[in-house]
């Protein structure tokens, strides 16, 4: 499913954080959004799952209008993995994960086989079948991270918006959170810190700073030593990793 945000300005206490930003994702695209801490990535995700009302602009998820929607009609259609995932109440894995079934379902129903399938699998692909009965404040942050991608996978989303999603996770982990996010071939935006990790699974990539768009692309036609100077006050070398092939960036 396609999602495109059209002129979405947010202000916040008095201050401008999102200005004036459009973006759009093509089915099974993956996209990354990249910038310093505090550039507005977290902002104008929330709006466009709903938890912040923009000023202006408007967000379409396929044809629907997204902040004129119920939040439960679009979270038939979006998943969110959101920055923090901390919880007053205790839930076992297998019941944080079984939350992801709720929009589909009426109220008061029960959980069918289906769901329960559903449930299994999301857990298998991110490799915590064996917690299912754990408790989830028992967990560590990682795990939970997992967990939360696990319960969106449930969701059976047809897009996907992830915040920072490999926070808190190994190196194996990272990989493979973004590999299993990957192969959903649904429509991902993703705000990530990691820029050579972004370049190698993102499509496209939009880079903020200070709420605006700088530069937006392929991550091999725009990420240059002199952007990354511009938007992070850092110098780099962005380089031709030659066993990968893959982009790389040296901080010097
Ligand atoms: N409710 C709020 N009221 C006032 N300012 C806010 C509010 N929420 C966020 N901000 C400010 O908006 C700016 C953008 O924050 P945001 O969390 O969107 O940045 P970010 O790019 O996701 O950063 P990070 O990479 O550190 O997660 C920050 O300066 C933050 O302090």
């Amino acid at each position: 499913m396609n999602l495109t945000a059209e002129h979405l300005s947010i202000t916040l206490a008095g201050t401008d954080i999102v200005k004036d930003i459009s973006l759009s994702v093509e089915k099974g695209q993956f996209v990354g959004l990249i910038g310093p801490n505090g550039c507005g990535k977290s902002t104008l995700l929330k709006s466009i799952y709903k938890v912040i009302k923009p000023q202006k602009g408007l967000v379409f998820l396929g044809e629907k209008d997204v902040l004129k929607s119920s939040a439960r009609m679009i979270s038939k259609e979006m998943g969110v993995v959101g920055q923090f995932n901390e919880l007053s109440f205790d839930f076992t894995v297998h019941e944080m994960v079984m939350m992801g079934r709720t929009p589909h379902k009426h109220l008061m129903e029960s959980d069918s086989l289906k769901d329960y399938d559903i449930v299994a699998d999301a857990l298998e692909r991110v490799h915590l079948s064996a917690y299912a009965d754990r408790s989830y404040l028992t967990l560590s942050g990682g795990e939970k991270q997992r967990v939360i991608l696990a319960r969106a996978i449930a969701q059976q989303p047809k897009f996907l918006i992830l915040d920072e999603p490999t926070n808190h996770l190994d190196i194996k982990y990272q990989l493979q959170i973004l590999s299993v996010v990957k192969s959903l071939n649904i429509g991902v935006l993703a705000a990530l810190h990691d820029l050579s990790m972004a370049s190698v699974y993102c499509d496209i990539l939009y880079v903020i700073k200070q709420g605006e768009v700088l530069a937006s692309g392929r991550p091999k036609d725009i990420l240059t030593n002199e952007l990354i100077r511009q938007v992070y006050d850092i110098n780099c070398e962005v380089y031709t990793n030659p066993i990968t092939g893959d982009l790389a960036i040296a901080y010097l």
